[in-house]
């Protein structure tokens, strides 16, 4: 197996609030290899996207890193100054995010941000960046011509993969995306995980996808990584994961979306909400709403065992490894 690219170890975020630290990312782990694609799936508020973020070095106060390392390739991104940092985005990795709409710039012509993107990076004629640009543009399936448009002229989908291309331009060996699908309607989103997952294996980079959908990424994705309430509650690959998943909230998350294929079923979902991350509760944080709790669950926090080819944070799962 290669070695990984992208190895997350023992990291922690917390916003300082006037109630005191809210811990939304809790000692994750995380290894990603060269071309893998890692989802990372959980209800809205569980920390997804503080941990991309925190990642790509994107945090600001009231966030903080707390514990941890953030290690790609050789360097530590959680110890690299701004400078550093802005230095491997773009050309290394790069961040696509919810919205492009915000991502760009709506004053200025998708062009002038392609070609500020490479500039930063080093020095291109402006005919070396038009051909670079045009390239990405074609890959994503946008008329060339749309370089003279700014972002407000295209559609939400267009835009999206006007985001993706700009991610592309210096060919980078990660790219983080954080619900880059989720403005787009149900017909956009299926075209857009496709075009993506084909852009990957084409020019395999690797992703790390954030997600609240599971279904969204059960046919796109290599590994899964399962967060309820800032921690990893479980983790595998994606197959072994949709196939069998061991955690009673991964189950619950696959019941609660439709699958695409497969027989109609009603949708369960999950009872009750993800808890206040100010005061998480005591034992397992997935207690309260977890239909197989029982009173060790109230008191002892799981660790994450070891079950077949995943691992997941239950109890269930202790006398399995211990
Ligand atoms: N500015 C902030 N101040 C205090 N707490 C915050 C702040 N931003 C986020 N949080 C806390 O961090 C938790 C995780 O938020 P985060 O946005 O990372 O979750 P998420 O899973 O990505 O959700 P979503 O899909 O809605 O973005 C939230 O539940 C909230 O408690």
């Amino acid at each position: 197996m290669p070695e990984p690219l992208l190895t997350v170890r023992d990291l922690s975020v917390a916003y300082d609030t006037a109630r005191g630290p809210v811990v939304a990312v809790d000692h994750v782990e995380l290894a990603v290899r060269p071309g893998e694609f890692t989802a990372v799936v959980g209800e809205s508020g569980c920390g997804k996207s503080t941990l991309m973020f925190a990642v790509a070095g994107l945090l600001n106060a009231p966030a903080r890193i707390t514990t941890g390392a953030v290690h790609f390739r050789g360097d530590n991104l959680v110890t690299l100054t701004e400078r550093e940092l802005n230095a491997l985005r773009w050309r290394d990795f790069s961040v696509v995010l919810q919205s492009a709409m915000n991502a760009l710039n709506p004053v200025t012509t998708l062009a002038a941000q392609y070609k500020d993107a490479m500039a930063a990076h080093g020095t291109y004629t402006g005919e070396e960046i038009r051909a670079r640009s045009v390239e990405v543009l074609d890959l994503v399936g946008i008329d060339p011509v749309h370089l003279r448009s700014y972002p407000h002229q295209l559609s939400g989908g267009m835009r999206q993969r006007a985001m993706i291309a700009m991610a592309l331009l210096l060919t980078p060996d990660l790219i983080l995306m954080d619900e880059p699908t989720s403005a787009l309607d149900v017909v956009a989103q299926r075209s857009l995980m496709v075009q993506i997952k084909e852009l990957q294996q084409l020019l395999g980079f690797a992703v790390v996808f954030v997600t609240h959908d599971m279904s969204l990424v059960s046919h796109f994705s290599d590994q899964l990584l399962v967060m309820y309430a800032g921690q990893v509650v479980e983790t595998g690959p994606t197959r072994a994961v949709f196939d069998h998943p061991e955690h009673p909230y991964s189950r619950g998350l696959l019941d609660a979306f439709p699958s695409i294929r497969g027989p109609r079923v009603p949708l369960q979902g999950i009872p009750g909400s993800p808890p206040d991350l100010s005061a998480p509760p005591p034992g397992c944080r997935f207690h309260p709403r977890c239909p197989l709790a029982h009173d060790a669950c109230r008191v002892t926090e799981p660790a994450l065992y070891a079950v077949g080819a995943a691992r997941s944070r239950c109890l269930l799962h202790a006398e399995v490894t211990s």
